[in-house]
Order: structure tokens, then C-alpha cells, then sequence
């Protein structure tokens, strides 16, 4: 099978796309239907003049192609996941964070040089010797200094900020790439939390805290090399202040790592809740649950300010400690080095530059337990993000190899059968036992309206969605032309299959932006005619702005019926070949309904429409109509067929008649 109207890469190529859909319908309707489905065919290339092993190449090739633009892949699992190689995981900013590590280790260099050129100055005062070069090497120390640190934070920030984009731009991709069922998994709120607070606590972990911990890490250990070689004395007595505060502050410094990872739990599942009831504030209105709502999402807040404090309380407990680590280590470097240096065992200048390390080893110090306990809260978040980066996503390889072998064996039978095949399909949603699908079977042609009846639950939507892929069969084929869709490029699936859903939805932004989604290039004659064949015309010439009138959230500023047809016209840009309409026709009145249902007609002269309706008056035109009934097709025929044969189908017209009556 191919589709010309795709590229190398699967896309729709602009020229043919936007004139497919006004050419097509002109040939239909100007030609009469026979010729018009002869051009459209042609212009479509959908593969009959093709021989099999040519449209086998293609699809090879289709697949290859469409396979090599391969998923962004998410590394930060390897910093901590099994086998782990932490290098791997800061990607390609490597470069710029090893030379802001190295900026900030030469500043540091500078900033351990300065107190034993102080204690030089400190010694050539005492001696009567000239201070000038002391003075001198101590402002180029003092300058260096600053300068590297600019540098060192400007260099860090930036790999920080890179680091950043590059993982939200990776999970964005993933997560628009992901298999329905898998994200159907997750919480949108946590999902959201996720991409927005943990990658900047994320950030704060892979560039400031590393980098922190390095640097700082140098400044105490050259700070304790070179006070051991002034006094090994004072040293020794240093060690043991510092040394038991060092292990309280470590067990403090797990501990927030423990608190953050609840923490940031609790704050996406705040995200969560507030999501749930800003997507339906006129039914949290309508049901006056406002108060209600409020209330259920302070408890879940309150929750989020419980794991807070002790992350807060975990964190501040980090400073007093070291500073009485710190204070005792002072008090008793000052009273011993007193000592020593009244007895002649230790010179003033010694005792100054000691003193001034250990001044020195301070603001380290404790900014090396602080990265610690940073270090900690971020990787909390660096694990919430790779648990995030492992959603499964779709591929265009096969679904399964082995059972796609089997499967295109029998597919690619002799004599296949053109447009739509469902051929004993089973069907469960995941995590479920109740069979939705009991080995469904039916055959729509390439042109022409289909329709799908049945009772609520009896599985309609779901037959769309096993289509359109958004769900793989437990069993069963579903075939396009006799290829086992599963055996397709998705994005060559989604091309031919054109899917407007129940909810039907619009996003943000003008009518135009809605208009073109799923065909960005349309040009204004095919815009005019999906209007036209959607029966809006009128209804876009109304607005402000016309086509590029804003709309709201899911598409505000439009009638429900409008908002329909928008997303009709919409999917009619992308020159399906098969148009899934589910419940199109719900929300019209029966003046627009009735416009729609020649529009319908019109469009199904050139290619297959699948309506599910449960207002039958749209279908009774149809070519068939399937009935539906407890995840099993009970019977397939015309309206009139049907009203004669089949029970089911009787009285739902008849149902049908009534309502009409009373309405
Ligand atoms: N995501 C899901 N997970 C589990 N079960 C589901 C899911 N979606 C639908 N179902 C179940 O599948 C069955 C068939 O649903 P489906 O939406 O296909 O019915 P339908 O015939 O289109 O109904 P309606 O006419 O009311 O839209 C229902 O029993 C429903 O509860």
C-alpha cells in the first residue's frame, strides 16, 4: 500500500495536500460521481495501479524511512539506574560543565593562595621587609578571584539552563510520542509537576550541587593540606570539632533526601487536583462544588506543606550544626594556638594564616553540606524525571514481530480486498478482564458511508480507536487494503484515517490554527471548501475576525454544534481516506444535521465514511449499516434490510421515531 501524499518522513507534502481536497470534491461534484471517483483515485495513488511487490517496496521503504526518525531518548536514568555511567548522563553538556568545574577549581586555587600571602604580608610587617610585593600578589589573587567566579557561575548557569531545555524538549517529544494506553497511566497534574519543578530542581542538581560539591570539596581538602602543613596540632583539633558535626550533617543531608522525594509527590498530586477541576469548572459550578473542591484540595495541599516543613526543618537543622561544628573548631584553634605560640612553639604569622584557613574552610564547608542536601532534593526529582522519560512510546517498527510475521502472511493473501477489513478482532482495555470485543468482523469499501449502530457500550468508539491505533487488537487483524495496519507506519496510518472523536476537540488559538492542524500547509481555496462541505461558511463569516477569530480552551467562542463541524471540516483538510465520524452529528439541529448529512454524502464519493450515530436519521442513507450490540456485530444491511430483519435495529428506529416526534 502507499500513499502519495506522503513524503519521505511520512508528512503530507503541501502542494498535493492543498489541492487534494478542493480537486477531489470539484471532480466529484462537477464530474459526476463515477469520473469523480476515478480522479480522486488517481490523484490519491493509493496503490491499485500498482503491482503488490511495488506497493510491498514502498511500504518497505515507507517503514524504513518513517522508522529512522527515531524517539528522543532520555538519559538520566543512567545517572542512577542500574549500571550506571553518571558521565552519560549530562549528554552533550558535558564540555561546558567540566569548564565551568574547572573555572570554579582555578578560583578556588586563588582563593587558598590568598591567606598564606597574608600570612606572608602578615611576616614581612613583623620583620621590617618591603610589603609591596605581598600587597601586590594578593589584589592579582583578590582579582582573579572575581573574575573566575563570574565566569564559573555565568559557565555553570548556562550548562544548567541547556540542561534544562534539553529535558524538557525530550520528555515533550516522548510524551506527545507516547503510547496512548501508557499515558493514559498518568496523572496530567503530576505529569505537569514533573515538567515544570522537577527539572529545575533537576537543573539545580546536575550543574550547581556537582559543581558545588566539587569546588567546595577542593577548597576543604586543600584547606586542611595546607593547615597540616602550617600545624599538625591545631589540625588534629580542627578534625575533631569538624569531623562529628560532618557525620550529623550527612544523616541530615539523607534525610532531606528522603522528605523531598514525598515532597515532591505531594506537589504533583496538588497539580493533579487542581487540573481535575480547572478542565470542568462549569460542571464544578453547575454542581455548586465549589466549596467542596476547595476544601478536598486544601487537605491534598496541606499535605504538600506537612512534607514541606520537614524538607525546610531537615534542611535548616544542616547550618546550626556546622556553625557550632564550626565555633567550637574556632574556639579551640584560638586558645590552643595562643598557647602554643606564647610558649615560641608556633609563630604569629603561623597562627594568622591558620586561623584565616580555617575562616576560610567555614563558607565551604558548609555550603559543601548545603549542595549535599541539594544534591539529595534533586535527585529525587532526576529519578521522578527518568521514571517520567521511560513512558513507553509508539514506534513505527512492528508492534510485534513475530505475531506481525504471521499476521502479514495472511494479510498478504492473494486477492486482497480494497478499504477496511476487521476480521475477527478481540478486544481489552489493559488492566482489564471485561471483553469489549468478542471476535468482531465486518467489511467497509473504500467509498461510501458506513454506519454503526448499537446501545451504549456496545463498543463502537472502541472499534475507532483500535483503527486510528490508539490500541492494538488482543487477536484478530485489522487490515487497510489488505495490509495489516499493525504492519504500517503509524504515520502513514493517521494519514488515510481521518478520526473525529466524541469530545471532538478544539484547542486555543484561532479557527484558522484549528482548521489546519492536521494539515499545517492548506491553502485558503481547500480552507473555503472544507468550510463549505462542513457548512460553516456562514458561520466563520460571522465572526470578529473570521478565520482568525480566537477561540478559547477546547474551542469557547463556538456553539457545541459549530465546534463539530470545525473539527468535521478539520479532518476533511487532511484528505482521509477514511473518515471516522464518531457521534458527528450529536449536537446539531435537524436543520444542520440534514446539511451535514449531504455534505456526508458528498464527501463519501471519494472516500469511506465510518459514521457511528445514534441518531439514525443521518445514516438511513447509508450503504451499510453494522449493528453493534454487546462487543459483537449482530447483523450488517441496508436501513430498510435492517428494519425488516433484525430486532435491535427495529426498535431502535422505532425509539428513533418517537424521540423525533416528541422533540
Ligand atoms: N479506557 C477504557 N478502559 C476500560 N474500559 C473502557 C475504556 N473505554 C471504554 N471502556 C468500556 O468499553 C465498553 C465499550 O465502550 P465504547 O465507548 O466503545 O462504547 P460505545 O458503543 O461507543 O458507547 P456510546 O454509544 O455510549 O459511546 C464500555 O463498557 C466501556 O465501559
Amino acid at each position: 500500500m502507499s500513499d502519495r501524499t506522503t513524503d519521505e518522513g511520512g508528512h503530507r507534502r503541501p502542494r498535493e495536500q492543498r489541492t487534494d481536497l478542493t480537486k477531489a470534491s470539484e471532480s466529484a461534484s462537477q464530474q459526476g460521481p463515477e469520473q469523480g471517483r476515478r480522479a480522486t483515485r488517481e490523484k490519491r495513488g493509493h496503490g491499485q495501479g500498482m503491482s503488490k511487490d511495488q506497493q510491498q517496496m514502498e511500504d518497505g521503504t515507507a517503514r524504513r524511512r518513517a522508522g529512522h526518525r527515531a524517539v528522543p531518548q532520555l538519559h538520566l536514568h543512567l545517572l542512577w539506574g542500574k549500571g550506571a555511567k553518571p558521565w552519560q548522563a549530562l549528554g552533550r553538556h558535558r564540555r561546558l560543565i567540566v569548564l565551568g568545574i574547572l573555572l570554579g577549581l582555578t578560583g578556588a586555587a586563588t582563593s587558598l593562595a590568598q591567606p598564606a600571602v597574608i600570612g606572608q604580608l602578615v611576616g614581612a610587617a613583623e620583620k621590617g621587609r618591603p610589603v609591596t610585593e605581598p600587597i601586590l600578589i594578593a589584589a592579582a589573587l583578590f582579582t582573579a578571584d572575581a573574575v573566575l567566579g563570574a565566569l564559573h557561575s555565568y559557565t555553570i548557569g548556562l550548562a544548567g539552563e541547556n540542561i534544562v531545555y534539553d529535558i524538557r524538549s525530550t520528555l515533550t517529544s516522548r510524551l506527545l510520542r507516547s503510547r496512548f494506553r501508557a499515558y493514559s497511566d498518568w496523572q496530567q497534574g503530576d505529569v505537569f509537576s514533573r515538567m515544570v519543578s522537577d527539572t529545575l530542581l533537576a537543573r539545580s542538581t546536575m550543574t550547581h550541587a556537582i559543581d558545588s560539591i566539587l569546588n567546595n570539596g577542593f577548597l576543604v581538602i586543600g584547606g586542611i593540606v595546607l593547615m597540616a602543613w602550617i600545624d599538625m596540632v591545631l589540625l588534629a583539633a580542627t578534625l575533631v570539632c569538624l569531623g562529628v558535626t560532618s557525620v550529623v550533617s550527612l544523616w541530615l543531608a539523607r534525610g532531606v533526601h528522603r522528605v523531598s522525594v514525598r515532597n515532591q509527590t505531594d506537589t504533583g498530586n496538588f497539580g493533579s487536583a487542581l487540573l481535575r477541576v480547572l478542565g470542568a469548572m462549569p460542571t464544578v459550578k453547575a454542581s455548586r462544588a465549589e466549596s467542596r473542591e476547595a476544601e478536598g484540595i486544601a487537605v491534598i495541599a496541606k499535605e504538600a506543606r506537612k512534607s514541606g516543613i520537614k524538607v525546610t526543618v531537615m534542611s535548616s537543622l544542616l547550618d546550626p550544626t556546622m556553625s557550632i561544628g564550626t565555633q567550637l573548631a574556632l574556639t579551640v584553634v584560638i586558645g590552643l594556638g595562643a598557647a602554643r605560640s606564647a610558649t615560641g612553639a608556633m609563630p604569629a604569622a603561623d597562627l594568622t594564616a591558620f586561623i584565616l584557613y580555617l575562616f576560610y574552610l567555614v563558607a565551604p564547608l558548609l555550603q559543601l553540606f548545603e549542595s549535599i542536601a541539594q544534591f539529595q532534593v534533586g535527585r529525587a526529582s532526576v529519578d521522578r524525571l527518568a521514571e517520567l522519560g521511560r513512558i513507553e512510546v509508539e514506534t513505527d517498527q512492528r508492534y510485534d514481530p513475530a505475531t506481525a510475521r504471521t499476521r502479514s502472511g495472511r494479510s498478504r493473501s492473494r486477492g486482497y480486498e480494497a478499504g477496511l477489513v476487521f476480521d475477527e478482532v478481540r478486544f481489552s482495555y489493559p488492566n482489564s478482564q471485561q471483553v469489549i470485543l468478542g471476535g468482531v468482523s465486518f467489511t467497509v469499501p473504500d467509498r461510501g458511508l458506513t454506519a454503526i449502530v448499537g446501545p451504549s457500550g456496545a463498543g463502537k468508539s472502541t472499534v475507532f480507536q483500535l483503527i486510528e491505533r490508539l490500541f492494538d487488537p488482543v487477536s484478530g487483524v485489522i487490515r487497510i487494503d489488505g495490509t495489516d495496519i499493525t504492519d504500517m507506519p503509524l504515520n502513514q496510518l493517521r494519514s488515510v484515517v481521518g478520526y473525529v472523536d466524541q469530545d471532538h476537540t478544539l484547542l486555543r488559538g484561532s479557527v484558522r490554527d484549528n482548521l489546519t492542524y492536521s494539515a499545517p500547509n492548506a491553502g485558503d481555496k481547500d480552507i473555503a471548501e472544507a468550510l463549505r462541505m462542513a457548512n460553516l461558511t456562514e458561520v466563520i463569516a460571522a465572526l470578529p475576525n473570521g478565520l482568525d477569530t480566537g477561540l478559547g480552551d477546547r474551542g469557547a467562542g463556538l456553539s457545541g454544534g459549530q465546534r463539530q463541524r470545525l473539527a468535521i471540516a478539520r479532518t476533511l483538510l487532511q484528505t482521509p481516506r477514511f473518515l471516522l465520524l464518531d457521534e458527528a452529528t450529536a449536537n446539531l439541529d435537524s436543520e444542520s444535521e440534514g446539511a451535514l448529512r449531504d455534505s456526508i454524502a458528498m464527501i463519501s464519493e471519494f472516500c469511506a465514511v465510518i459514521a457511528i450515530a445514534h441518531r439514525l436519521s443521518t445514516v438511513t442513507q447509508a450503504q451499510q449499516i453494522i449493528v453493534m450490540d454487546k462487543g459483537t456485530v449482530q447483523a450488517t444491511g441496508t436501513h430498510a434490510d435492517l428494519n425488516r430483519t433484525n430486532a435491535l435495529y427495529s426498535r431502535l428506529s422505532k425509539l428513533q421515531e418517537l424521540s423525533d416526534i416528541a422533540s
